[in-house]
């Protein structure tokens, strides 16, 4: 024995029984999530399956029917958004007309005096600085005075990223982040997202693409109907379970 203690990595994300319904209609049927520190996790599933419902519970922009959030440790209010946790998305939210400084800036808003937040043409130095940082750590801090809508979707989604490093996020969470990009931009957001786990965050992102899952994640998660059917590493996930998330039989019983 050499007396060195192995602990697993911190659990900085649990979401437990899940459940969200829409007009009576189960969307999530008691999921569990876990997401830990260090680790990109890729969650597949089909249209419809209920992965960006699931994500969004999980961040607080909607509140689940029932099922518990907890952020280190700590259970989260349903439906309220926590600064731990940030979330980028397909359509890439970026405020096109400001800055690429400027909207990373926005990410430190929230922690900002009110006063202070209400003119955010005016950052202050120290957030600017930090916001610098965070822009250099996607690669992007040549242009901080740009226009963000003159970047190209791969920068902008970079940018968007930029600002939950700038928020302080410990979780990152991404729906879709690559499905509106070229293979190659693709890759760069991967190969970043990675990277950010790398350093000790907690990053999930839903995907269309298993092999990108493949490649870059520690785990994969399998959502069918609202519920998850597996969770497992990718040497060890068969193909035979991902292509069953999108047979037309279990995507017919989803429907009915
Ligand atoms: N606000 C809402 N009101 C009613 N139904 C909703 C609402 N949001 C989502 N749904 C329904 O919940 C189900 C799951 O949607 P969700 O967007 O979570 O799926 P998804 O797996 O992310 O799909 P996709 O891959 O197409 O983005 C769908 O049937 C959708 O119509």
């Amino acid at each position: 024995m050499s007396g060195t203690t192995l602990t697993a990595p911190r659990v900085l994300l649990s979401a437990t029984g899940l459940v969200k319904e829409y007009d009576g209609t189960p969307v999530l049927s008691g999921l569990d999530l876990d997401l830990r520190a260090g680790e990109l996790v890729s969650v597949l599933g089909a249209n419809g399956s209920g992965k960006s419902t699931a994500l969004r519970c999980v961040v607080g922009l909607v509140p689940p029917t029932r099922g518990r959030v907890e952020v280190a440790g700590s259970q989260v209010e349903p439906g309220r958004p926590v600064p731990q946790v940030a979330m980028v998305f397909q359509k890439i939210h970026v405020v096109a007309r400001r800055s690429v400084l400027d909207n990373v800036c926005a990410g430190a808003v929230a922690r900002m005096p009110y006063t202070r937040s209400l003119s955010t043409w005016l950052f202050p130095r120290e957030v600017r600085e930090e916001a610098m940082a965070c822009l250099d750590r996607v690669g992007l801090a040549e242009r901080p005075h740009e226009r963000a809508g003159r970047l190209s979707g791969g920068q902008q989604q970079r940018v968007a990223i930029a600002r939950a490093l700038c928020q302080r996020a410990q979780v990152l969470l991404a729906d879709e982040p690559v499905s509106a990009l070229d293979p190659a931009a693709a890759d760069q957001v991967m190969a970043l997202l990675r990277s950010l786990a790398d350093d000790g965050m907690a990053v999930a992102a839903v995907l269309h693409q298993p092999a990108l899952a493949r490649r870059y994640s520690d785990r994969i998660v399998g959502l069918l109907r609202g519920r998850v059917v597996f969770t497992a590493s990718p040497t060890a996930l068969a193909q035979a379970e991902v292509d069953r998330l999108y047979e037309p039989d279990q995507r017919a019983e989803e429907a009915s």
